[in-house]
């Protein structure tokens, strides 16, 4: 069965967008077919699958696997790259609601293709540890509708190749985690590596980016309303936690391909 697809990414984040408006396309999108979507030599290549279907209310619902096949509650550069999509291939208003499994993201333009994202409000859920390279690291549970371990270090090299998921406490993240390295480069500005649940080392993450910049704001005892720039190995996000407790992350979202693969 040939389909339709289309390739984008956000920092470098990348995804295979599948239009599947009713559901008829892809139905329950077998994890197998997702792999084989992702695989980097023998399919198109992805981190991740976005498929594009109206919920039962006529809403766009962003339906987010990881390379492995596996299910996310979110995912922030996907959802840039999935309104682009929407505004430029399916008519879609900006600024647009998407309905993800973390709840409703509003997407607006922040200028040439960069859009901003309401994340919603962030928990912080305590301090756990992960363990890299035989090291052990304090970190910071965030969760940003995913999971999330945020440690700091002086080198992003002690993160190792991160070929290997980082070990973390199954009590804390019955459901896997994605682990971000941060080092501080300025006031107000971080740099990351992240070993994504799923996907494993990726050139970005904008769940990740957003709870990097809350333990970082923590941290610092930064006043909300705060911005700061959150440097990844694909780009630079900008990332503001409001007065209202939203987090408001901006970045790039680009489409580079369209075709169709019978995958
Ligand atoms: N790259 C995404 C996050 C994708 C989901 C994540 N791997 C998970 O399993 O929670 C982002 O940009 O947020």
């Amino acid at each position: 069965m040939s389909y339709r697809f289309l390739k984008g990414h956000g920092t470098e984040n990348d995804f295979v967008i599948l239009p599947d408006p009713d559901g008829t396309v892809h139905g329950d999108l077998p994890a197998e077919r997702v792999r084989a979507l992702c695989d980097r030599r023998a399919g198109i290549g992805g981190d991740g699958v976005l498929r594009a279907v109206r919920d039962e209310d006529g809403r766009w619902f962003m339906d987010y696997r990881n390379s492995d096949g596996s299910v996310s509650e979110m995912c922030g550069n996907g959802v840039r790259v999935f309104a682009r999509y929407l505004h430029e291939h399916e008519g879609a208003d900006l600024p647009i609601e998407v309905a993800t499994r973390a709840g409703i993201k509003t997407v607006t333009r922040a200028g040439d293709g960069l859009f901003t994202v309401d994340m919603g409000s962030p928990e912080v859920l305590g301090d756990t540890k992960v363990t890299v390279d035989g090291a052990t690291h304090e970190a910071r549970h965030v969760s940003m509708g995913n999971p999330h371990a945020v440690t700091f270090v002086d080198d992003l090299a002690e993160a190792g190749t991160l070929l290997e998921e980082p070990g973390y406490d199954p009590a804390v993240y019955p459901a896997g985690v994605n682990v971000e390295f941060v080092r501080r480069v300025g006031e107000h500005h971080v740099e990351m590596r992240v070993h994504e649940r799923g996907s494993g080392e990726t050139r970005s993450c904008g769940t990740g980016a957003c709870a990097v910049m809350v333990a970082a704001a923590l941290a610092d005892d930064a006043p909300r309303g705060t911005t700061y720039t959150v440097d990844v190995p694909g780009g630079t996000l900008r990332i503001e936690w409001t007065e209202g407790d939203r987090v408001l992350m901006t970045g790039p979202a680009v489409i580079v391909a369209e075709g169709r693969s019978d995958l």
